[in-house]
Order: structure tokens, then C-alpha cells, then sequence
């Protein structure tokens, strides 16, 4: 699983490699501004045909440096370039400064002037390498009205010019994937959206991706990602395999890939059926809850998803008066009927591995002692752990006038599955530093270690994070879009596949039970596809299970 570094974290393997002496400053940046040039190619081969015209735009530090290069490579190539710098030359970094020089040898760079970038000639391609991994404040007016959406506008088929962004899109936090703007929201005439976005077609990044990439509006303005090797590779590796926890102090992407490379094992290894040996209840057995008269689904939903995903048995219990109703829907999913929460012991055995609570349960006392039934089950004398616990929905927003309450008895076999409505109700102060500029990676940080447990928290961009700092970003972008799991129920799908993941005796730690859990839900929408409901997703599992198992090794 790739690393998703922060800007700090970058910066802190570069000098390391640097005081090691492994790499210099001037190697990485050469290398940096020779991988923008090869990957423009490769994307674009129809560039290699005949030279074209660049509009290079440089900033003040190392993210402008790579321009400079990237110009010289271009020129040299036959390319013409129009190079503009912000900032005063005589306060470039050395290694920026230094390709500065080597550059003003074939070509005038130019001071920064709006109106001069906006009247010159049209380019064929924009290489935005203003900001990167430094940008501290918003982009300034004068940057912002030649990259944003609105600054290109002059030319004609503006829409077709080609956007290459280094490091980032500038403007773009590398961090939280927040695009902080300038100006006052209050006035009539601020638009944030044409005035301040600056997007690209492409984005090339340096050693690893990084969390802005993949938060927020990142995925949304980077275009693709390319990564190229700027020589650190060997002084990274990263810290942790894939179907084990992930490092605490870095973040990494849900994805079956270790080291650059693709991993043909993950998630398959994570999965309770990858050998033959086995009876059903060496996979674990499942209990989800269901709502009252009317209100099964969303528990039918989650019971079948365990069962799919490879729970050796899946009970659903309901309240007595739906049990006929449930009956007519189910199979192999077993039923019983439970009343009084405080009469568990009755429907589950000590055989029980995981419970999957909340999808319909409907909100109130019932549900909060059902919720307390469950996580006071302790490990029996058959497993050497406690069962697992998904908390979901209506499990989640019984507690919303006391968190406390729920933190106080979650344990560490839990892991809670908010969309932001139910993370808002459990973590209101963090909800709302996710909304100032808080990532949404150290929001979810802090959310697990307070309810001291897994927290998974869902969208495009979902983040699973447990509380020793442990955390994984799931990406449902790029070429992994599944926009089609914006549909009533996917999310009580996704809590049963963890339920059913993390039942088997054998299952490795919750967090790589829901980063697997998490890749194949979304997997099965892709396969899927448009028109998705959440009832194809689980009868999408034996496809994508089977893709996921069947690899040669
Ligand atoms: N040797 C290295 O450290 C390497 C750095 N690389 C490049 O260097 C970049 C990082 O370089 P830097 O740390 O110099 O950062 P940047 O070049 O992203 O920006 C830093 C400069 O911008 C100024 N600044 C920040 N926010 C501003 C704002 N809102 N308005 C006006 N000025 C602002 C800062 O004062 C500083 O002068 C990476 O993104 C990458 O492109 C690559 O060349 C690979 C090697
Ligand atoms: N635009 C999207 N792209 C990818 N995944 C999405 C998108 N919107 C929602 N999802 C995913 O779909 C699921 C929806 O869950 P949730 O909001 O709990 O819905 P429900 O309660 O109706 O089941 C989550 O796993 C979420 O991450
Ligand atoms: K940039």
C-alpha cells in the first residue's frame, strides 16, 4: 500500500537523504524536472511529434526550481517557452537559483505580470510549478488570476490546452487537500470556484504521493497522478505490509501495491477463505441486528453482505413481532427473534464472533443497551479475543446527546462507521475542525483514539484510522470512481463485509479487516457499475472475491 506522505514528511526524508549524503538538492531536483518532461510524454505522445509551446510559470522555491528545469528540458528538446517567474531571483533557493542561471543562458525568464501571461502567445501546454509542498497561505490575486479556472479564458479553445501540474495544482494544501482562497466570501462579487481553483490534467508528484492528493478537492483538481523516483527510494521503504496494521506516524492508500509495485495477495490474504481447510465455524459466525416491523432491510442488507463476503453463519436478530416478515426474505442467513436486549445471551452463544449494530435499528434507549449488551461481551472460553463490533447508523446516532457514554464501553475489537452526519453528532468539535482545515485523515486520528477504536469514515475519500494513529485512506477516485455507491444502503452493506471479514478466528487486525472491506465494496460497484443499488453489491462479491483469491501466485 503506498505511503501518503505529508508535506513535512517529505521534506524530512529529503534532508535526511541529503545528510546522508545519497542525494543533493540539485540531483533531485534535476531528476523531479526530467520526470514532468517523461511522463508529459507519455501521456501525451502526440507532444513528441513535432516541439511545441510551453507556458512554464514559476514560483519562488524548490516547486519553481523544478520549472526552470523542466523549461531547459523543453527548450532543449526544441520546445519554445515562455517562462515566468513570481518572486525575485536574487531570493530563490540555491538549487532553484542555480537552475535560474543555467536557464537565463538559453532564455529570458520573465518578471510575473498578469496581464503580460494573459496577452502573451497561446501555449500548448501550461506547466503550473508556482506552488508546491510549500505553500503556506492562500494563492495571491495576482497567481490566482492566471491559473484559476477563469485565467486562461483569452485564448482561444482555452479548454484544450494542456495543464501540467508539478507537485500540485498550486493552491492545492499537499496536507488536507483543502484549496484555502483569499478574499472575502461576504462580498458580492467573490466566486471562490472560477476566481481561486486552478486544475490540471496532470499531476506529477516526487517519491510518493501525498495525502492532499487523495483528500478533498484534491482528487478533484490533480487530473491523474503520475509519481516519479527522485533517488530516495532506497532511503523509504515503506514501514508497513500490506495485511498488517499500518504504520502510526504514516498514512498509506488502500490498494493492493507495496513498494511501486503491484501485490497480487491483497486483500485475498485478509480473507477468512483462502485455504481449504476449515468448517463454517472456523470463518466465523455473524449477528446483525434488525429494525422492527417494516424496517429489516438495511439489516437484511448487512446480514447477507457478511454472509457474501465469507462469514461461515450469519444470524439476524429482529424484534419477535418482525419475524415473519424477516423469514420471507431470508435463507441462509438464520433468524431469531430477541425482545429485551438484556436476553442476548439467548440468541447469541459464546460461538458468536462479530456483530454487526445499527443499520435500521431505529434511534433510542432500546438500541443504546443493545449497543451496551454487545460491547460487554468479553472473549469466550473458544477465542482468545473478544468478538468484533461494527457500529453503524442508528447504533451511532442513539449516542448523539452522549458520546461519552459510548466511548466509555467501546473497546478495542470496535470499529464505527459514520458517514459525516454521524460523525458530526459523536464528534462535533472535530467535525468542525475537519471543516476549518483540520485533514480529514488526523480528524479521524483523533476520533479513534478518543472512542478508542477503529473509526471509519466514509466518502469518496474514506479514512480508517485507529488509535494508536494508525491510518489508511480508501480512495474512490480517479480510475477507482464508484459514484454509484451514493445509494440508500451501500453503507449498511459496507458494515456487514467488515462483520463478515473480521468474524473469522483467524482475521488479522480490525483496521486491515475494514481497509479490505473497504477496497472490495467498492470494487463490487465498479463492477457493477451505473444503476447500482445497494442490494447488487453484495451479489457483485463472488466476482470480485474471486478476482481478489484466484491469483496465480
Ligand atoms: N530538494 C528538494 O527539496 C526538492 C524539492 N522539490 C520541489 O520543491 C517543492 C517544495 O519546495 P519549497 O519548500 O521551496 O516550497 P514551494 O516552492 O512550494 O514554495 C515555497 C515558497 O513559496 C512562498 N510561499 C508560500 N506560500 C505563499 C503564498 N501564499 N504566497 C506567496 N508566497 C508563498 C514561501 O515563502 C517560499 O518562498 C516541492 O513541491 C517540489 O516541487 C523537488 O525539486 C524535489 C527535490
Ligand atoms: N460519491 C461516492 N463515491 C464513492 N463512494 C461513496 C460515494 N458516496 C458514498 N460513498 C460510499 O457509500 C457508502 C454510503 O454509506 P452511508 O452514507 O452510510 O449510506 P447508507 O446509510 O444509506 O447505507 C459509504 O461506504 C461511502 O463511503
Ligand atoms: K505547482
Amino acid at each position: 500500500m503506498t505511503e501518503l506522505l505529508t508535506a513535512r514528511q517529505m521534506r524530512d526524508l529529503e534532508q535526511a537523504a541529503i545528510a546522508a549524503g545519497t542525494v543533493t538538492g540539485a540531483g533531485m531536483m534535476e531528476k523531479a524536472g526530467q520526470g514532468v518532461v517523461s511522463e508529459i510524454l507519455k501521456r501525451w505522445p502526440e507532444l513528441r511529434i513535432k516541439p511545441h509551446r510551453a507556458l512554464v510559470l514559476c514560483g519562488p522555491g524548490n516547486n519553481g526550481g523544478d520549472g526552470f528545469v523542466i523549461a531547459r528540458l523543453l527548450i532543449r528538446a526544441g520546445w519554445s517557452a515562455d517562462v515566468f517567474l513570481s518572486g525575485d531571483p536574487e531570493k530563490l533557493p540555491p538549487d532553484a537559483r542555480t537552475n535560474y542561471d543555467r536557464l537565463t543562458t538559453l532564455t529570458d525568464v520573465h518578471a510575473w505580470d498578469a496581464e503580460t501571461i494573459r496577452d502573451g502567445a497561446r501555449p500548448d501546454v501550461i506547466i503550473d510549478a508556482v506552488f508546491g509542498a510549500g505553500l503556506t497561505r492562500p494563492l495571491p490575486r495576482d497567481i490566482a488570476q492566471v491559473l484559476g479556472a477563469r485565467g486562461c479564458r483569452r485564448w482561444k479553445r482555452s479548454y484544450e490546452i494542456t495543464r501540467v501540474a508539478v507537485d500540485c495544482p498550486s493552491g492545492l494544501n499537499l496536507d488536507n487537500g483543502m484549496l484555502p482562497f483569499d478574499g472575502d466570501p461576504a462580498d458580492e462579487d467573490f466566486n471562490p470556484w472560477p476566481d481561486f481553483v486552478n486544475s490540471a490534467d496532470l499531476t506529477v508528484t516526487f517519491h510518493s504521493p501525498k495525502a492532499g492528493h487523495y483528500l478533498g478537492m484534491g482528487p478533484l483538481i490533480c487530473g491523474r497522478i503520475a509519481v516519479v523516483d527522485i533517488g530516495l527510494s532506497g532511503e523509504a521503504i515503506e514501514r508497513s505490509m500490506a495485511g498488517q496494521p499500518p504504520d502510526p506516524e504514516r498514512a498509506r492508500l488502500a490498494e493492493p501495491r507495496f513498494a511501486g509495485r503491484p501485490v497480487r495477495r491483497w486483500p485475498g490474504m485478509v480473507l477468512s477463505k483462502n485455504s481449504y481447510a476449515g468448517h463454517k465455524y472456523h470463518h466465523g459466525h455473524v449477528i446483525a441486528f434488525a429494525g422492527g416491523v417494516g424496517r429489516g432491510g438495511a439489516g437484511r442488507l448487512a446480514a447477507r453482505a457478511a454472509l457474501r463476503i465469507g462469514a461461515g453463519l450469519v444470524t439476524l436478530v429482529c424484534p419477535r413481532a418482525a419475524v415473519m416478515e424477516n423469514a420471507m426474505h431470508l435463507n441462509s442467513v438464520m433468524l431469531r427473534g430477541l425482545d429485551d436486549p438484556k436476553d442476548l445471551a439467548r440468541v447469541a452463544d459464546e460461538r458468536v464472533t462479530a456483530f454487526c449494530v445499527g443499520p435500521g435499528l431505529g434511534t433510542g434507549a432500546r438500541t443504546r443497551d443493545l449497543v451496551a449488551q454487545v460491547l460487554a461481551r468479553a472473549e469466550s472460553e473458544r477465542d482468545w479475543r473478544r468478538p468484533a463490533v461494527v457500529l453503524d447508523a442508528d447504533a451511532l446516532t442513539s449516542f448523539a446527546d452522549d458520546p461519552g457514554a459510548l466511548f466509555a464501553m467501546t473497546h478495542a475489537r470496535t470499529v464505527l462507521t459514520p458517514h459525516e452526519g454521524e460523525f458530526g453528532r459523536l464528534f462535533p468539535d472535530l467535525a468542525q475542525s475537519a471543516r476549518a482545515d483540520a485533514s480529514k485523515i488526523e480528524v479521524a486520528r483523533l476520533a479513534a483514539a478518543r472512542a478508542g477504536c477503529v473509526v471509519l469514515l466514509k466518502g469518496p475519500d474514506t479514512v480508517i484510522a485507529a488509535p494508536d494513529g494508525g491510518a489508511t485512506v480508501h480512495a474512490a477516485t480517479y480510475n477507482r470512481q464508484a459514484p454509484w455507491l451514493a445509494t440508500a444502503g451501500a453503507g449498511d452493506v459496507l458494515a456487514g463485509m467488515i462483520a463478515g471479514i473480521a468474524a473469522s478466528p483467524t482475521a488479522p487486525d480490525l483496521i486491515v479487516c475494514a481497509e479490505a472491506a473497504t477496497w472490495l465494496h467498492t470494487e463490487a460497484a465498479r463492477a457493477f457499475g451505473p444503476g447500482l443499488i445497494a442490494e447488487d453489491l453484495s451479489e457483485m462479491l463472488p466476482q470480485v472475491l474471486r478476482a481478489a483469491q484466484d491469483q496465480p501466485e
